[in-house]
């Protein structure tokens, strides 16, 4: 190879003739050839250097609208901006961006590596840039540990926008609409029967059990089968890690993402864990269909996608699209919806009065059965639990950010088209104007008239619907109903069949309750501890064991029982608390409590 490319360099540098004599007659030396070729490069790569200067103060100076300011910017380095700035973990990173507002307002920018984000702080700037101007602010942003989420994997909830995200979503709705006045096929209830029981047979195994819940109950709504949670229990851990700063360090070191494939084993981990992801949901659509075919199947959503042609007719998904949409849309309800039930057992240990107050309700209510549905107009005081647990405890503190789609003037400033735009759900659910003494966890906010919040009727209010929780605009989450269900009635039968304490004497010294201890990454969830979970009275203990005789393990307990890819087996270093990779890691004491920014 070297053979064919020294004749070349040769001509380029004695473009005729022979060399020597050249050589010979200019004075020129080979040495001293060689320096001016050197310099050559030295210049060139100098030039290149003062262009890509140039081109980044260029591009940091706006060329701006008359009459339009550039909004207040963190102050940083030219390109890399305040790349040193990057907060890794959870709901530190809320509390971070959030003490920079009292310093640059309400709405800020914050460069870094040649990215424009732009930081909002309230609820009414959110809501005029995500929802009265939703068009303009829809799009997602591409992930530097998942290239593929924005295109090409197919998962709703980071996918791009444009045609196939409107047919997902569409999809997405349709599926909600008809399942949800049918209870979601009556699966989350069958659901909390077995994890009551579960939760009497190995309470100190809490955490394990609610993560188990979320799986199986999705992956029954879904597929019709719980079995099926294993398959998101397989993959969530990977998923939630890798849309999180505080997941692969690609994902702080940007510049990264420039690796060739074959170099970079970021990206050869996305494609084997997104062929995995392929697998797990195609395997389980097929599975659906094969049982429609055998006449066994239980209604679930899938089998409503391959039987139904009545709305999916104006929604035409195929296949792939109708696997990922329902597959994509079934991972996100696990670590969401067990972010509020960990929170509400360190809830129910910080506030034991509350609890007392509202198993009276639920006693009154329904007596000597476990809540239903049906009862929930007259449960306010459990949907209030519900409605301040995910307020006091934002799932996620960051939301998800917005994307402008084109250049915008908000307010006489300017946001430029591919700003990546997030509002700080953790100060929304603050703010003091509309939920006075924000970091305690007061429930009566949403069924007390002295509140702001309270609104009427209590038969029908404090509900989920419209909660920021959830996001705003054409992006919002369109599991609100599912979440609902799921909340108020697993809520319910565990406020109806337990009292959760927390360890007293020297037990409670040595097993202290977290306050905002959660996992790292941009799903939070409270860190699981020691508490005590007493069943409330032999009755009910045996009105919950008569009444679920199987209590839906589905953690197997070494490699020996492991019957295919999607099995979950228990690692031997993690023999009680399963940590699910690090997603609930128990909150251990530490030397000190930990103290918190103003306002936690
Ligand atoms: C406590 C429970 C939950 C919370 C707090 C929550 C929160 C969120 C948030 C903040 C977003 C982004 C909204 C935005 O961009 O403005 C979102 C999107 C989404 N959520 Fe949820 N979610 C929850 C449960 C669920 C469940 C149970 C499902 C499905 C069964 C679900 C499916 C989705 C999907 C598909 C999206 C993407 C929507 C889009 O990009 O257009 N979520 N969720």
């Amino acid at each position: 190879m070297s053979q064919s490319i020294q004749p070349a360099q040769e001509q380029m540098l004695f473009p005729s003739g022979n060399a020597s004599a050249f050589l010979e007659t200019s004075g020129l030396t080979p040495e001293l050839l060689a320096d001016v070729s050197q310099s050559k490069f030295v210049w060139a790569l100098s030039l290149l250097l003062l262009i890509g200067l140039a081109r980044i103060f260029v591009s940091g100076k706006q060329r701006l609208p008359p009459g339009v300011k550039p909004l207040p910017r963190l102050p940083g380095l030219p390109y890399a901006g305040r790349f040193w700035d990057i907060p890794a973990e959870g709901v530190k990173a809320a509390w971070h961006f959030g003490a920079l507002h009292k310093k640059y307002g309400p709405i800020y920018e914050w460069k870094v590596m040649g990215t424009i984000h732009i930081w909002v702080e309230n609820d009414k700037i959110a809501r005029d840039l995500f929802v009265t101007r939703q068009r303009k602010y829809c799009d997602r942003n591409v992930l530097p540990a998942a290239v593929k989420v924005k295109y090409g994997s197919e998962l709703l909830p980071l996918m791009g926008y444009g045609d196939a995200f409107r047919r997902y979503k569409n999809f997405m709705h349709m599926i909600m609409r008809q399942s949800n006045p049918r209870g979601f096929y009556g699966w989350p209830v069958i659901e909390n029967k077995k994890t009551l029981r579960r939760l009497i047979e190995t309470p100190e195994q809490w955490s394990e059990h609610l993560i188990v819940h979320c799986a199986r109950t999705i992956a029954s709504v879904a597929w019709g089968d719980p079995a099926h949670g294993t398959k998101l229990l397989t993959m969530v851990p990977y998923l939630l890690k890798t849309v999180s700063p505080a997941g692969p360090i690609i994902n702080k070191l940007t510049f990264l993402q420039n690796l060739p494939e074959s170099i970079s084993p970021f990206k050869q981990e996305e494609n084997k864990q997104f062929d995995r992801v392929k697998d797990a949901f195609y395997e389980a659509l097929q599975d659906v269909k094969d049982r429609i075919a055998a006449g066994t199947a239980e209604d679930s959503w899938a089998k409503l996608w391959l039987s139904s042609e009545s709305e999916k007719a104006s929604i035409t998904l195929n296949w792939h699209e109708a696997a990922h949409a329902i597959g994509s849309s079934s991972f996100v309800a696990i670590a969401t919806i067990g972010g509020p039930l960990h929170c509400f057992f360190t809830a129910m240990c910080h506030y034991p009065t509350w609890q007392t107050r509202v198993q009276e309700e639920i006693d009154r209510v329904c007596g000597d059965r476990l809540p239903q549905l049906e009862d929930m107009p007259q449960l306010p005081m459990l949907r209030a639990t519900v409605k301040e647990i995910l307020r006091w405890r934002q799932p996620t503190p960051l939301g998800v950010p917005h994307v402008a789609l084109e250049d915008d003037v908000y307010e006489g400033y300017f946001i430029p088209k591919d700003a990546i735009v997030h509002a700080n759900h953790y100060l929304i659910s603050r703010e003091e104007s509309l939920y006075p003494d924000p970091t305690e966890f007061k429930p009566e906010r949403w069924i007390d008239p002295a509140y702001p919040t309270y609104k009427e009727p209590l038969t029908e209010f404090p509900n989920l619907r419209g909660d920021t929780s959830f996001g705003y605009g054409n992006r919002a989450c369109p599991g609100v109903d599912l979440t609902q269900t799921e909340l108020v009635t697993l809520l319910g039968a565990l406020l109806w069949s337990f009292t959760v304490k927390r360890r007293e004497g020297a037990e409670g010294l040595a097993n202290p309750v977290p306050w905002y201890e959660t996992n790292p990454y941009v799903i939070t969830m409270s860190k699981p501890f020691n508490c005590e979970i007493k069943v409330r009275s032999e009755e009910k203990r045996k009105y919950i064991m008569d009444g679920c005789p199987d209590a839906g393990y589905v953690v197997k307990s070494n490699e020996a029982e492991r019957e295919n890819q999607w099995d979950i087996v228990r690692p031997e270093n993690e023999p009680v608390h399963y940590s699910w990779e690090g997603l609930t890691t128990r909150f251990e004491t530490p030397a000190v409590m930990p103290t918190y920014p103003p306002g936690v």
